[in-house]
Parts: C-alpha cells; sequence; structure tokens
C-alpha cells in the first residue's frame, strides 16, 4: 500500500485517491529533542518580554502515544486489527478506515505501546522544563478517551517500579537538580477543575479558586490556590498522593478508575539571575568592595502539567445521572479547547477563551508566551476507531498552533535586599570580630602598660629610697666627722664654743682643708646622685608620653602614674633641700674655717656670720670673694650651684630645719656687697621680713635680722626697707626681743639706717630711735656697741643737716632723751662702745643749739676729756676744735675757770 506522505500533515492514500484528504498543514516541525527555544538577545533591565514586546515563535508540539492492549481489549479484539498502525521511524500514525482504506498523519513524535516512561518524558516534557528553567513558561498536556493512558503517561508516581515514574514525577526531579536552593524557588499548586468549578487538591475545602488574568501580560493565575514550596522530591511525591487521593474519580465502562476532572498541577519556579555590567577598570578600582556591580534579576516561570478528563462520547462511558452530568461538563470544556485550538489553528480573530474555565486556564499554554507540549493517547481497540480519530484530529489541529515564548523576567529587588543584608550581616560579624580582636589587643596593651608601671614605680622607688639612704648616711657621717675633728681641734688649740674659736700654731688650716676637700667631694656626689635622680624622672616621664600616646592606659592608669610622679618630683624636691642643707652647713663650715684662719693670722677671735651685719667688722668681706688661691668663694660657688631664686624659695619651706638653714645661707650670702641688692630684688628682703615678723623660731629670727643688717648696708636697700615698713618692724622687734644676739643683729640694722640722710625724720617718726635706745636695756657689750654706732651715725648725718641748713633746732638725740646714756657710756671700757660715743658727742656739739643741754648734762667733761685724752688723733682734734668753735662752751670753760 503506497501512499504519499504530507510532512506535519495527513498522508493521502495512493492507492485510494479519493478517499485520501489533506488532513492538517502545520509549519515545519523541529525535532521534540533538542533545544527549540532560541533565546532572545540577553533580555535588558524591565524586561522587553515581560513587558510583551518581542518573544521567540514556538509551535505547539504534539505526540501521540499509544497504550498497549489491556486485558479486555485482548479478549474481545482478539479477531479483530488494530485500528491504528505507528510508523514511529516516519514520525507518522496510520489509522484504519476499514480493510483498504486509511488515513496517515505526521506528529512530532509517535510513541508505541513499548515506548519507555523515560522516553517519553525525555522527548515530550524535558525540553519544556528546560525552557521553565529558562525563564519561560511552559505547559505539558495529555489530551486523550478515557483509560488511554494520560494520567498513567502525566502522573503515574512510579512507586512500585521507579520505571513508571511520570512526567510530573520526573520534571520535578529535573528541576530540583538544575537549581539552587539557596537562591531559588520552587512553590507548587495542586488543583482539579471539576463541573466547572477549580477546587485544592492540596486542600479540598478550598473548592471555589477564582481565575486571575493579567489583561496587560495575559498571565493567568490562581491565587486562592495552595502554593507549597518543595525543597525536596519527597515532599512533593508526598504532595501529589495527597492530591491523587483527592482526585475525583469513578468507575466507568471504559476505566475502573477513571479520572472526573482536568488535573492541573503547577510548577512555579523563581530563579536569581546576576546580569553582569561592563565595568570600567577604573571605576572598579573606586567602587566600593561592599557592593559589587550586578543587576540582581529574578526569572519566575511556570511549569504546567495538565492531566485532562477523558474525551470519549457520553453514551460510551455508560454514564447517567451525575456521571451524566459530570460527562457533560467535561465535554463542554474539551469541546471548548477543541474550539479555541480551531480558532487558533485557523488564525481566527475570535479564540473563544472565556467559554469554559480550562480555556481560561490554559490561554497561556496555546497562542500564549509559553512552550506547549500535548501528548494525545490512543488505544488500539477498533471499537474506539471514533474517540481516537477524534483525538489524532485534535493532536493535528493543536500541531498548527503557534505560541510566541516570552521570558519572564524582573527586576529582583527582594534578591538585591537579601544579597545586601547578607553583605550586612557578613560586615557586622566582621565589625564585631575585629571590634573584638581590638578590645583584646587593647587589654592586653593595658596590662603590659600596667605591667610596666608598676615595675617603673617598684624600680624608681627603689632607687630613690637607696638614693635618700645614702644622703642620709653621708650626710650623718660628714656631720660626725666635722664634730669630730672640731672637738678634735679644740682640744688641741683650746678653742671654746662652738662659733668662737682661737687657735694658734700650724695644724688645724691642714685639717680645715681637708675637711673641706672631703665635704666638696661629698658634694659633688649628691650632684651626681641627684643627676641620675632626674634622669630617672625624665625617663619616666618620656615613658608616660609613650603610654599615653599609645593609648596604652586608661585615664586610672594615667592619674596613677601622675601621682607617682608627683610623688617623686616631691621626693626630688625634699632630695634637693637636703642637699641645699648640706651645701649650706658647708658653706658655713668653709665660713668659719675662713674666719679661724683669720683669727689665726692675727691672733684675734671670729664670729660667725652675725658679725657680717656690722659694717664696723674686723672681717674684710673681700677676703671672701678672693681667697686669693684664684678660687671662687664657697658662696660665689654656691650661687652658681644652687641658684639665688632657689636658696630664696627655701626661706618659705614648711620644714624649720631648712628654714634655719636657708636663712643662715642668705645671711652670709647678703654679707658680700655684690649680693646686697641681688637679694632684694629676686624677693630676699621680703621673705626676711616675713620671718622676723612671723617665725617662732628665735634662731630664725635671730639669723633674720642679721640677714636684714647685712642688706641695709647697702643705700639703696636701706630705702627699700624703710618703704616695705622694715624700720616699724625692726622697732617692735627690739621691744619683743630678750637675746643678745637677737637685739645686737636688730641694733646693727637700725645703725646702719641712722648713717642714711634721708632717713633720719622716718627713723625717728617710726620709732627706730627710741627702739635703738631702748635696746641698752640688754646691757650686753655687743648690743652696746651696735647702739653707740647707730648714734654716732644718726649724730653725723643730723649735723650734716644741720650745717647744710636743710635742720635746725634741738637734736632729736637730746629730745628723745639719749645724752645721759651717751655721757654715761662716754668713757666705756669697750673700745667699740666708747669710740661711737666720741664720735656721737662731738657731732652733737659741733651746734651751738645743742650746747646748753650738754652742759646741763654733763658732756661738756666728756668734750674736755675727749679732746685730751682719746687715743684717736682724728675724734682727739675734732672734739678740740669743737670746744673751740661754740661760743657757749667756751663761755661755761672760762665761768668755771677751766684752762683748755
Ligand atoms: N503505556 C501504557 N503502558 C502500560 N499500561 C498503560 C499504558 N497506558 C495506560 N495503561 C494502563 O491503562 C489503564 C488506564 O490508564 P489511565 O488511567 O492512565 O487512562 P486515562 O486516560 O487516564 O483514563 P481516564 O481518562 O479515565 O482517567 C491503567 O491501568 C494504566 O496502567
Amino acid at each position: 500500500m503506497a501512499s504519499s506522505t504530507y510532512r506535519n500533515g495527513a498522508v493521502r492514500n495512493s492507492s485510494n485517491p479519493k478517499s485520501s484528504s489533506l488532513k492538517s498543514r502545520i509549519p515545519p516541525s523541529q525535532p521534540f529533542s533538542g533545544s527549540a527555544i532560541r533565546r532572545n538577545s540577553s533580555p535588558s533591565f524591565g524586561s522587553a518580554a515581560a513587558a510583551g514586546d518581542g518573544g521567540v515563535p514556538g509551535r505547539v508540539r504534539v505526540a501521540v502515544r499509544l497504550r498497549p492492549q489491556n486485558a479486555e481489549e485482548l479478549v474481545a479484539d482478539a479477531d479483530f486489527a488494530d485500528c491504528v498502525e505507528l510508523q514511529p521511524e516516519l514520525k507518522r500514525l496510520k489509522l484504519r478506515k476499514n480493510n483498504w482504506d486509511s488515513d496517515t498523519y505526521e506528529f512530532d513524535e509517535v510513541f508505541t505501546e513499548f515506548a519507555s516512561q523515560k522516553r517519553v518524558y525525555e522527548v515530550v516534557a524535558k525540553p519544556v522544563v528546560e525552557s521553565v528553567l529558562g525563564g519561560y513558561n511552559g505547559t505539558v498536556m495529555a489530551y486523550g478517551q478515557t483509560g488511554t493512558g494520560k494520567t498513567f503517561t502525566l502522573g503515574k508516581l512510579g512507586e512500585e517500579d521507579m520505571s513508571d515514574r511520570g512526567i510530573m514525577v520526573r520534571s520535578m526531579e529535573d528541576i530540583l537538580a538544575n537549581i539552587s536552593l539557596e537562591t531559588d524557588t520552587v512553590c507548587v499548586s495542586y488543583l482539579q477543575l471539576y463541573m466547572e468549578t477549580i477546587q485544592d487538591l492540596l486542600d479540598p475545602l478550598n473548592d471555589n479558586i477564582s481565575i486571575v488574568e493579567d489583561p496587560k501580560t495575559g498571565d493567568v493565575s490562581l491565587p486562592g490556590a495552595s502554593l507549597i514550596e518543595i525543597k525536596d522530591q519527597q515532599s512533593f511525591m508526598e504532595l501529589l498522593r495527597v492530591g491523587e487521593d483527592h482526585r475525583v474519580a469513578a468507575n466507568t465502562k471504559l476505566n475502573t478508575e477513571s479520572s472526573r476532572s482536568h488535573a492541573i498541577l503547577m510548577i512555579h519556579v523563581k530563579r536569581s539571575v546576576t546580569e553582569k555590567e561592563d565595568v570600567n577598570p577604573s571605576d572598579n578600582e573606586n567602587s566600593s568592595h561592599f557592593v559589587k556591580p550586578f543587576k540582581p534579576l529574578v526569572r519566575k516561570s511556570k511549569l504546567v502539567l495538565v492531566d485532562l478528563a477523558g474525551s470519549e462520547r457520553v453514551h460510551k462511558s455508560g454514564s447517567e445521572g451525575h456521571m451524566l452530568e459530570e460527562a457533560k461538563s467535561i465535554n463542554l470544556s474539551l469541546s471548548a479547547l477543541g474550539k479555541c485550538i480551531n480558532a487558533l489553528a485557523e488564525n481566527s480573530a475570535h479564540v473563544p477563551l472565556r467559554d469554559s474555565k480550562l480555556t481560561r486556564v490554559l490561554r497561556d499554554s496555546f497562542g500564549g508566551t509559553a512552550r506547549t507540549s500535548l501528548i494525545v493517547t490512543i488505544g488500539p481497540s477498533p471499537r474506539h476507531r471514533g474517540e481516537t480519530t477524534s483525538t489524532i484530529l485534535f493532536g493535528q489541529r493543536a500541531m498548527k498552533v503557534e505560541n510566541m515564548l516570552k521570558i519572564k523576567e524582573e527586576f529582583d529587588y527582594k534578591s538585591l535586599s537579601r544579597r545586601l543584608e547578607i553583605q550586612l550581616d557578613k560586615l557586622i560579624a566582621e565589625n564585631e570580630r575585629q571590634q573584638k580582636a581590638f578590645d583584646s589587643e587593647i587589654e592586653k596593651i593595658n596590662s603590659e602598660a600596667q605591667n610596666r608601671i608598676l615595675e617603673v614605680e617598684r624600680n624608681f622607688a627603689d632607687v630613690l629610697e637607696k638614693e635618700r639612704l645614702k644622703c642620709q648616711m653621708e650626710y650623718i657621717e660628714s656631720v660626725k666627722k666635722l664634730e669630730e675633728k672640731m672637738i678634735e681641734n679644740q682640744g688641741k688649740h683650746g678653742c671654746n664654743g662652738y662659733i668662737h674659736a682661737k687657735c694658734i700654731g700650724e695644724g688645724p688650716e691642714v685639717i680645715i682643708s681637708e675637711d673641706t676637700t672631703e665635704l666638696k667631694k661629698q658634694l659633688e656626689k649628691e650632684i651626681h646622685g641627684r643627676n641620675e635622680a632626674e634622669e630617672e624622672v625624665n625617663k619616666l616621664r618620656s615613658q608616660l608620653r609613650q603610654f599615653t600616646e599609645a593609648g596604652a592606659g586608661g585615664d586610672a592608669e594615667i592619674l596613677k602614674l601622675q601621682t607617682v610622679l608627683e610623688n617623686e618630683v616631691h621626693q626630688k624636691k625634699k632630695l634637693e633641700e637636703e642637699i641645699i642643707i648640706l651645701r649650706s652647713q658647708l658653706l658655713q663650715l668653709t665660713f668659719e674655717a675662713d674666719q679661724m684662719r683669720l683669727c689665726l693670722e692675727r691672733g684675734g677671735f671670729a664670729n660667725g656670720y652675725a658679725d657680717l651685719a656690722s659694717p664696723m667688722s674686723q672681717i674684710n668681706h673681700s677676703q671672701f670673694r678672693e681667697p686669693g688661691n684664684g678660687k671662687k668663694t664657697p658662696v660665689a660657688s654656691l650661687f652658681e650651684q644652687v641658684g639665688l631664686e632657689k636658696i630664696l624659695s627655701l626661706l618659705e619651706s614648711d620644714d624649720v630645719n631648712v628654714q634655719i638653714h636657708a636663712v643662715k645661707v642668705v645671711a652670709n650670702l647678703a654679707a658680700e656687697e655684690s649680693n646686697q641688692e641681688r637679694i632684694v630684688e629676686a624677693g630676699g628682703l621680703d621673705s626676711l621680713l616675713m620671718l622676723l615678723r612671723s617665725s617662732e623660731d628665735e634662731t630664725i629670727r635671730r639669723v633674720a635680722a642679721g640677714a636684714i643688717a647685712n642688706l641695709a648696708m647697702n643705700e639703696a636697700n636701706q630705702e627699700v626697707i624703710m618703704a616695705q615698713g622694715g624700720i616699724s618692724l625692726l622697732s617692735m622687734t627690739a621691744s619683743d626681743a630678750d637675746d643678745p644676739q637677737t637685739l645686737r643683729m636688730i641694733a646693727g640694722a637700725i645703725a646702719n639706717l641712722c648713717g642714711n640722710d634721708k632717713l633720719q625724720l622716718k627713723l625717728r617718726s617710726e620709732g627706730g630711735i627710741r627702739a635703738l635706745l631702748g635696746m641698752v636695756r640688754c646691757g650686753h657689750p655687743d648690743v652696746l656697741s651696735q647702739v653707740a654706732r647707730g648714734v654716732a651715725n644718726f649724730a653725723k648725718c643730723e649735723s650734716r643737716a644741720f650745717s647744710q641748713g636743710i635742720r635746725s633746732g634741738r637734736s632729736v638725740l637730746i629730745e628723745d632723751g639719749a645724752l645721759p646714756w651717751i655721757v654715761q657710756n662716754a668713757n666705756d671700757e669697750a673700745a667699740p662702745i666708747r669710740r661711737h660715743i666720741e664720735l656721737a658727742l662731738c657731732h652733737l656739739a659741733q651746734h651751738e643749739v645743742n650746747a646748753k643741754d650738754m652742759i646741763r648734762g654733763g658732756a661738756l667733761w666728756e668734750l674736755v676729756r675727749i679732746s685730751r685724752d682719746c687715743s684717736r688723733e682724728d675724734i682727739r682734734s675734732l672734739a678740740h676744735r669743737t670746744l673751740n668753735a661754740i661760743p657757749a662752751f667756751r663761755a661755761e670753760l672760762r665761768r668755771l675757770r677751766v684752762e683748755f
């Protein structure tokens, strides 16, 4: 039997050209296998495909599958030849009309009764699954008469025999194998369309699910249906089982388990795609490392697997009553589907999509944007030739339907936000990790710094303690030695007292200079020790700075270190004070040694610093400045080594011992003419006056007065002393003091002031003269000597003022009652007293105005004596001249018949 074949259509039997007819003309088919989809050029953001523009043409692919004869057919049809003959290699199917006539149809694929489930899946469904994974919608649908194997082909679970697994099971297997569950999702809805009602097979109570169509894109969705996310095949199988249990089935004449509903499995696949942007390398360098350049896209696609209800004729199914209604409803929906396919196949302007819910749900699958495969199932029995023919014609028409495949791609905001969240989480975690590491590093540095500080504190305390003990020991040692030497010298040379020493012979000078050398050595040692302590303090300071800069220590540590430093500074100060004390002792000893040396040279006696207050002192201060051997005096060395300010500052020390030593040093310094003004300028006078005013220590007051007396040797200083209330203070002290040496110093100071012409009136008005004269109550020759000196100085200045006509009237001394004491002591056996008084009398006598009082007070006789007996020639002649010059004296001497 020859026949001519038309590709993609029916083939006319050549033996009977009349009966042959052109059954269909469809565009050239593409094989089922292999990718039939040419991807558009990469869709851009806001995909044109999603907006309904563009797309890839794709015809509906149709395969036919022949079910093997079942048991009943084996018996019933045993004598009849099958109504179909398959030519799978030609993808053709011959449908016998009778014994001599047949129609031949060509399909995209023809499966014999021996075709395996695997092959059917791979040829019919796999390409659709692949395009769903690529972002396109896809539909696989089974159409055919009841009992021809639609459910077997699509929904068989294959639990007993894995090879029986149908398209639904295998599709999910492929999908799960090709997606990433981290970035992609798969969700499933399982529904049945029964009697124009959509029921959720996963939630049967939900049986009135509405269909929503997007007017723009034509996309169909069933938002009321359960949407279950699938993570693994097992849970999917469970869902299929649940759905199968709920599917309406009935025992019909043709199939004991006939599905009475259209089953629709919707698999929604959402895949994240990263579209890399063209990155400018220079931009890349600057771009933040937090967000890499990418365009997050999400592809949403849907695989619809439809197991249609059987398409048999109502009477054949043997339906009655409710089942009849069922059959009618099934036929209604299937005929509506057929009409739509016809309209689409003929490119009709109107496609009656809205005639049934089935066509509304499947509107996307035929003539829409999905890739669609249809498998038509047929049985071999000649008894159902009519249904088989109808099924084959349905398939042939479906082959003419052209779809326009469109990718469903959207900008993935969710994915972007998820990515950013993940990135943020990572950054936060990284930040926390770094913070932890930083904190532990800080903690480590802190504890190291703490340990170091403790160590340094310990070391420094040790050094200080050692240094202090060393100084103490050396000091005690040196004092002991000196005392021993002094006692030894006193014993050798018969010297008495602490200060007074009368030494004869050679020897002492040698001993003293040895002592001095030793003391100097000690002093150098002290200085060295102090320098080392200072270096240590500086080292500590720089360490502290380093720790502070490195942020190593917290505030508490810094405070602690500061306290340590303050303590150290305090210790250092104390050490320095001790050094100054040692120096002052050395100075005193040197001074005393010098005096002793002078004494030895002159065979006289020496006084300590106190003598410096008196300009009449026998000590020549220039000897201190120039020892004669070219070396500097101890005083000069002290100045250079310690500094005047430092010495003066010790006058205000809280420690009385320090004050005592300091005031002695200042008194000695003040004995030198060159220092006197400097001391006052540096504020030394203020401190001395303060000590004199407020110190409760007699030694301090006495030495301070001595120092003031020394300073008062300088004319400029005399005015400053007066301006600072020094006269009143000295006067007050004079009236309160009992100690002869203190009185001696004060008398010396006032005596110095008495020698200043400008201070005459002030001295008197501020009680200076009265205080001076009051001190005679003490009776100590040293005090009397200073009083006499003051009186002589005052009388001399007064006499000058009278001569210059600046003053007139009686002498203040006479007015203040000094004359009796002057007359009484004019012939004192102590030479210094006698000489000062003799001078004072001469000055007073030079003015007529005083003569009367002097004659009355007995001063005339003293003058006569002086003019005759005074050992000093200059005073003797002065007295003589004065007696001759003053008429009152001459007259009185004449009256008394005294020969003169
Ligand atoms: N290719 C096949 N190989 C072996 N057995 C098959 C095949 N196709 C169908 N059968 C068997 O035929 C019977 C009917 O098949 P199935 O229920 O799948 O038909 P159907 O088209 O879904 O019927 P209905 O429309 O009534 O639901 C089942 O027992 C099934 O196992």
